[in-house]
């Protein structure tokens, strides 16, 4: 099949070496176009992350199962880094060089090992990164693509037509620009225009090869210009996004506290005019239409024309009554965590904790600060139950527990962990444990269908006997808490143990160089006594009380659990 695509044709005379070894990159590539004579080289390589990993090629069939069956079931990007070079002749050989990448994400299904042995023993997965070919016998295992197929393949094919388009631009898209005698005679452009800054702005080039090679300033110019423009580029979108983050945040928090996702859900027709929904949330009509034009541009409402509605996402997490509403959580980081927030300075400078600029010294945060009130507490409890609604099925399913009986949630807080673990295995009791002042609140959150296998007893995990289990959980307990509390609370656990009982640990796990998740990094800004701490951090602190063997799960929700058990 040859595709006469008018950027591609732009190739069309010129000889292009694929820098690649990849058959399925040639036939990509050939497929769009004939090829003549020599000017440009592509090079292309492609390679698989998973969990923090990149997968390259495999070397040998054990390396292509430990590969297939860690993308198992789970969700993976693909990157291809593509770079074209420009070479123009003419005294000397100079070059361009325009670089991008494309990412892909494919999730697998969960492949048995019977299905991975058979996909390995074809042979087709040696030569290909992340050890499967998508466009062939690999296929079979995958789920969803979601992102350019090609790519996947090998070659992002729409991302280089874009690239080629910049590069040759059509004639007369560059009418801002000063022209000059080509030394054919024909107008070229070499100045680029001006920004606001009086710096030149990225371009295009008309036609390379046409260009005055003898004015090498300019030419190298627009190379770097060219360079600045992708990168540059996604460098200022990044630093927008940093520095607008703080609004959008509050105007998610604002719009919820004022019940806007509520109040379009509950109309007839799901959708209301912004004087409509003004009269609802008792604001006035200016303030909620530009309310409500912000959230649609941060892809929280739609709207068309001037009717207004939820996007699928807030339907999701924003109705206060859905169940996986993260309402709870939403109040809690307005009326809590943004006020907090506004001491970072101090508590930076001075090395204490935000928590003690905004509220004073506490000796126990929960006792002193969180539950001294009715409201806050409640406010407190209902955001622990919409993080745990969000995220407790991924953790009760993080691992095989179905030879275990009864489990112990530690600072189960509402029960919404506890009664998943219960849906999750149903040969296990739960017993939930937390201080008398969160078990005195349950009634607030018993769910309709309360599974009578979870039950409830009062008690401080540091001071009282703990009830006897097989399993102990602790749920986004370990991080609120010193080394030094930690061991207590593990050595009561371990003492509390029978051979064969585990610990499921589970809370946001800091990669291992603790660059990352931001969302980890970020929360440990607020905290008190307590650290955030990477998955082997954990697992050292469980191995020191006799729990060893960690399997740890990384559940792309909002916690990441690790098992360990005793021997
Ligand atoms: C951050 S919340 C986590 C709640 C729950 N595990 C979850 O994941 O949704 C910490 C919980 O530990 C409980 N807690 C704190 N100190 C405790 C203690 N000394 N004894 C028992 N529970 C305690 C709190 O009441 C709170 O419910």
């Amino acid at each position: 099949m040859v595709l006469m695509n008018p950027v591609i044709s732009k190739l069309t005379g010129k000889l292009v070496v694929l820098a690649s070894a990849s058959p399925r990159r040639l036939e990509i590539l050939t497929n769009v176009k004939h090829l003549k004579t020599p000017d440009i080289v592509i090079g292309a390589d492609t390679v698989v992350t998973v969990d923090g990993l990149i997968l390259e090629k495999p070397v040998d069939k054990q390396d292509a199962y430990r590969m297939l069956s860690r993308l198992s079931g789970k969700e993976h990007s693909v990157f291809t880094g593509v770079a074209i070079i420009l070479c123009h002749e003419k005294e000397e050989i100079d070059y361009q060089v325009i670089d991008f990448y494309e990412e892909t994400k494919v999730k697998f299904a969960d492949l048995s090992d019977d299905l991975l042995w058979e996909y390995i023993n074809s042979g087709e997965p040696m030569d290909k990164a992340g050890g499967y070919g998508i466009q062939a016998l690999g296929g079979m295992l995958v789920e969803y693509v979601h992102g350019d197929f090609l790519n996947v393949v090998g070659f992002p094919l729409n991302q280089f037509c874009k690239k080629l388009g910049l590069i040759f631009s059509p004639p007369g898209s560059l009418t801002h620009n000063s022209t000059q005698n080509s030394p054919q005679g024909s107008p070229v452009d070499t100045v680029p225009p001006c920004s606001e800054n009086g710096e030149a702005e990225p371009q295009g080039i008309s036609d390379p090869a046409a260009l005055d090679l003898t004015s090498r300033g300019t030419i190298q110019m627009q190379n770097v210009r060219e360079h600045e423009t992708e990168d540059g580029k996604e460098k200022l979108s990044k630093m927008i996004e940093l520095m607008d983050g703080f609004k959008a945040s509050k105007v998610l928090f604002t719009a919820s506290k004022l019940r806007v996702f509520d109040v379009l859900r509950s109309s007839k027709t799901g959708e209301l005019q912004a004087e409509d929904v003004a009269q609802e949330i008792k604001a006035s009509i200016m303030g909620t239409e530009r309310l409500l034009e912000a959230c649609v541009s941060l892809g929280l409402l739609q709207r068309t024309g001037k009717e207004y509605t939820n996007t699928a996402m807030s339907r999701h997490f924003l109705l206060s009554d859905g169940p996986l509403s993260l309402q709870g959580y939403i109040q809690h980081c307005n009326e809590l965590v943004w006020p907090l927030f506004t001491h970072l300075e101090t508590a930076v400078r001075e090395g204490t904790n935000q928590h003690e600029k905004a509220f004073g010294k506490t000796s126990n945060l929960f006792q002193d600060a969180y539950y001294s009130r009715h409201e806050v507490k409640l406010r407190f409890m209902k955001a622990m139950h919409s993080i745990a609604k969000v995220s407790g099925r991924d953790v009760a399913t993080a691992f095989d527990l179905s030879k275990y009986k009864t489990a112990c949630d530690l600072g189960g807080c509402t029960g919404a962990m506890a009664y998943e673990f219960a849906k999750a295995h149903p040969g296990l009791s739960v017993t939930m444990f937390d201080l008398p002042e969160v078990i005195e609140m349950r009634g607030h959150f018993r769910p309709h269908d309360a599974d009578d296998r979870v039950s409830f007893v009062a008690g401080d995990f540091f001071k009282d006997e703990l009830p006897k289990a097989d399993v102990y959980i602790l749920a986004r307990i370990l991080h609120d808490w010193s080394d030094e509390k930690v061991h207590i609370l593990l050595s009561k656990i371990a003492k509390a143990c029978n051979p064969g009982c585990c610990v499921l640990v589970s809370e946001i796990f800091l990669d291992e160089d603790r660059k990352g998740p931001s969302r980890g990094l970020l929360q440990a800004l607020s905290m008190t006594e307590g650290r955030q701490r990477s998955a082997s951090e954990y697992s050292l602190l469980l191995k020191s009380h006799g729990f060893t063997a960690a399997q740890v799960k990384h559940t792309h929700n909002l916690l990441d659990a690790i098992l360990c058990v005793t021997e």
